[in-house]
């Protein structure tokens, strides 16, 4: 019997504990700080909170994947975590298509309709959502979310904590800095730098983050 343990008992959090059981983990369960108020996550039982996963107790686990959809945070707790001595696994839905050229780093989760091509290169901790695209010899950064329906064309470079909002795409060999935030829908048709927030078709930056 194999357990997965989910950080964060939240709707994301949900869409993992549902792609790892596709992917074939028997069982999951969830640590998130509201225990012990909050006792389930939907179906799935929360058992301690962030100190109790850091010691393993709570429940037996096999591995670990982190479920917050924050990218920083996220990271921050991933390493916490390696620094615990848990072990961090990825996620694959099987309805996905990632290239046996690709590569994917520790702690991603990718879920159902996902498509990542051949010699995309995916660091630590990211998210590719339901039906986003990453397209041949893209590398993303560390803790980069990739929205339900975003699209990256071949060698797009993502930095660090970036997040590609939903529907939105960025053409052929654009570079997006870190921690820039792309708007729902936008169209990224040229390089963006870092900390920025762009929206609309062509993307523009409108704020600094
Ligand atoms: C499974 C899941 O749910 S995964 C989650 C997927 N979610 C996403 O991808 C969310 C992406 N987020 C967005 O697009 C957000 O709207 C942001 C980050 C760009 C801006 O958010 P906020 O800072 O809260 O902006 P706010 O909603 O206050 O809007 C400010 C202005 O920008 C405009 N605006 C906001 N988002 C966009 C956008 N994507 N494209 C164009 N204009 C936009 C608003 O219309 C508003 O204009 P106004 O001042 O003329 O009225």
């Amino acid at each position: 019997m194999r357990r997965l343990a989910i950080l964060g008992a939240s709707g994301h959090g949900k869409v993992v504990a549902d792609a790892a059981l596709c992917a074939g983990w028997d069982e999951v369960c969830f640590f998130d700080d509201a225990w012990p108020g909050l006792e389930r996550n939907d179906e799935w039982p929360v058992v301690g909170d962030f100190t109790r996963m850091l010691r393993q107790e709570g429940a037996d686990f096999n591995a670990a994947v982190v479920g917050i959809g924050r990218n920083e945070v996220r990271l921050a707790k991933m390493a916490a975590l390696k620094d615990a001595g848990v072990p961090l696994t990825s996620v694959v839905h099987p309805a996905s298509v990632v290239s046996r050229y690709a590569s994917i780093g520790e702690g991603c989760v990718i879920f159902g309709g996902a498509i990542v091509n051949v010699r995309a290169d995916l660091g630590d901790g990211c998210i590719i959502n339901t039906g986003a695209t990453v397209d041949h010899d893209c590398r993303l950064a560390e803790g980069v979310h990739i929205s339900p329906g975003a699209n990256l064309a071949g060698n797009v470079t993502v930095g660090d904590g970036s997040w590609i909002g939903i529907g939105a795409c960025v053409r052929q060999g654009v570079i997006i800095g870190r921690n820039v935030m792309v708007g729902a829908g936008a169209a990224v048709v040229s390089d963006i730098p870092n900390d920025v927030t762009v929206v609309g078709v062509p993307a523009k930056v409108v704020e600094r983050n």
